[in-house]
């Protein structure tokens, strides 16, 4: 099976071409492999590009885990970056994914991605819940340099609250005033990821939720930098929404199992 190896902000995948051959059958034990770092070729995702009609192409996402996930925004950005470098020559895509339509393009070198409406967060003392394509839990700290992500993210995420559908636990904290930090653990990887898309898009939408119009975040990720640009609307809702940043091929190759 060819295979192509992307990373977008560390958040790196697995990407097969399954329009001429079928590769629709790989089993979960089979992704999980491919994408163990020990015994496979190693990634946070695997993802298949399939034809769709009236798409330029679907994206089916795995996460490390061997399951179908729900949205993934890095690998969205990177699934675009490899459609343009296997030929499919557009300056906007559009293509369908888990949670509907995405429109995405490629300017200077940068892969922007259109995210799905966000209709509401729900609102805790000490925390937000929100769905960007994923779900989020987005916790305000300080000291995030310092932070034992994995084992505070896997506390939360395997809590009696979130234990059977599993979700994404962002740790944020303000560098400035529109410039974010962000570190995840990230279900379905059940580990510290270098970066979330979906995940930095909840927190931009969480911290700024006075702003209403147009905003635009930078925010610093382990395996780089991303922007989110949004606008909000007075009644709390959130449109066009945008994720920008690099989507860079690794390298490619065969793998026989
Ligand atoms: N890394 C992703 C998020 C992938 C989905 C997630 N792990 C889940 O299924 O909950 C991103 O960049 O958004």
């Amino acid at each position: 099976m060819r295979f192509y190896k992307y990373q977008g902000t560390g958040n790196d995948f697995v990407i097969v071409d399954n329009r001429a051959v079928n590769h629709s059958a790989l089993s979960q034990q089979r992704i999980h492999q491919i994408c163990d770092r020990r015994f496979g070729i190693g990634a946070d995702g695997f993802m298949l590009l399939n034809n769709k009609p009236g798409y330029d192409f679907e994206m089916v996402y795995y996460n490390a885990d061997g399951r179908e996930g729900s949205m993934c925004g890095n690998g969205g950005r990177c699934i675009v970056q490899f459609a343009h470098d296997i030929g499919i020559d557009r300056n906007n895509f559009k293509f369908l994914a888990v949670d509907g339509d995405h429109l995405a393009d490629i300017t200077d070198g940068l892969v922007s991605l259109k995210m799905m409406d966000v209709t509401g967060i729900s609102q805790f003392d000490t925390h937000s819940v929100l769905n960007t394509g994923s779900p989020h839990y987005v916790k305000k700290v300080t000291g995030l340099a310092e932070m034992d992500v994995y084992t505070e993210g896997r506390n939360i995420r395997y809590n009696d609250e979130f234990n059977e559908k599993g979700i994404n636990v962002n740790f944020v904290e303000e560098l400035g005033k529109g410039s974010l930090k962000v570190r995840t653990y990230e279900r379905g990887v059940e580990d510290e990821t270098f970066s979330c898309g979906t995940g930095v898009t909840a927190a931009a939408l969480v911290f700024y939720q006075q702003e209403t119009g147009r905003n635009s975040i930078d925010i610093e990720v382990l395996g780089g930098k991303l922007n989110v640009s949004y606008n909000r609307n007075a009644d709390g809702s959130y449109d066009d929404i945008w994720l920008k940043g690099p989507a860079v091929k690794v390298f490619e190759g065969n793998v026989g199992f």
